[in-house]
């Protein structure tokens, strides 16, 4: 078993002897990984261990940047994202990304909901309102924002933005999250509010968090995996990889991160 996913059962997403590295500098070797359908899955480890590039190679978002490099392989359901015939912006809708910092759109707050929708083409203009209301209640923003949807969203708290933007990302009807340390610029009431969201979206949705928070990953992860160096240490069950991790430097990241 290589992660989450028991041998034999496809998981949503799998990294095959995935290095990644910019220019001259390797920042990840060799990772395996098969991330299970329908879970939360937290990468953990140290500053510069290689969380980030990994979680943006499951959509992509590293290819623009000068000097990138990859070896081995990224599957989707199966099938390899960087393969030939793939198509970025559909890739982006099945993968959606929420990143440290919320980035609205510089348009009305009801318009970042549905934004991808209309990229999209998902739903015919007269639907879209609805449909801003349907995303904006399941992110518990709409009581809050309902009499200004036409207003900018930058007036918005911090973890009010970053809600709209978990809007905009759950209206495309993805597959996957990824989420970059969601809650690293906010306060522990909107953090605890998306936690609770995260929590919410499985099963429907798989949920790969990057996180500095052993507290977040044990509240919100089935499965958590140790990033080191540039290695993946280990990986398996939140709860035994807190409890009793297999590796000395899963245990001392532990210890030291736990104070
Ligand atoms: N665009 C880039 N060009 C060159 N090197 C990069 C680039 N992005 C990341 N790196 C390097 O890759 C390594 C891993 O960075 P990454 O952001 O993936 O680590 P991380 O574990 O997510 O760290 P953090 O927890 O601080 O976000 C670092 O040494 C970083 O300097």
């Amino acid at each position: 078993m290589t992660g989450s996913v028991p041998d034999g059962v496809r998981p949503a997403l799998e990294s095959i002897e995935l290095s990644l590295g910019f220019g001259a500098v390797t920042v990840l070797r060799s990772v395996s990984l098969r991330i299970e359908r329908g879970g939360i899955f937290a990468l953990l480890g140290p500053t510069g261990s290689g969380k980030s590039t990994f979680l943006r190679s499951l959509n992509r978002m590293n290819d623009k940047i000068p000097g990138f490099r990859r070896e081995g392989q990224v599957l989707l359901e199966g099938e390899s994202i960087y393969g030939q015939r793939g198509d970025l912006m559909d890739l982006r809708r099945r993968v959606g990304m929420l990143f440290q910092r919320p980035n609205p759109f510089p348009m009305s707050i009801a318009q970042n909901v549905v934004a991808g929708v209309r990229a999209h083409k998902m739903a015919p203009r007269r639907e879209l309102s609805a449909i801003a209301q349907r995303r904006l209640e399941q992110v518990g923003l709409w009581g809050a924002v309902k009499d200004r949807l036409g207003e900018s969203p930058f007036r918005l708290s911090g973890g009010q933005q970053q809600l709209l933007c978990l809007a905009r990302a759950l209206a495309v009807e993805p597959e996957v999250l990824l989420l970059d340390e969601p809650t690293s610029s906010l306060d522990p009431v909107s953090t605890e509010a998306i936690e609770a969201l995260i929590r919410s979206l499985a099963p429907e949705l798989t949920v790969v968090i990057v996180t500095h928070n052993l507290g977040q990953a044990k509240r919100v992860a089935d499965h958590t995996a140790f990033f080191h160096d540039g290695h993946l240490v280990e990986h398996g069950p939140t709860a035994r990889l807190f409890d009793s991790p297999a590796e000395a430097e899963t245990a001392r990241y532990i210890a030291s991160a736990l104070g």
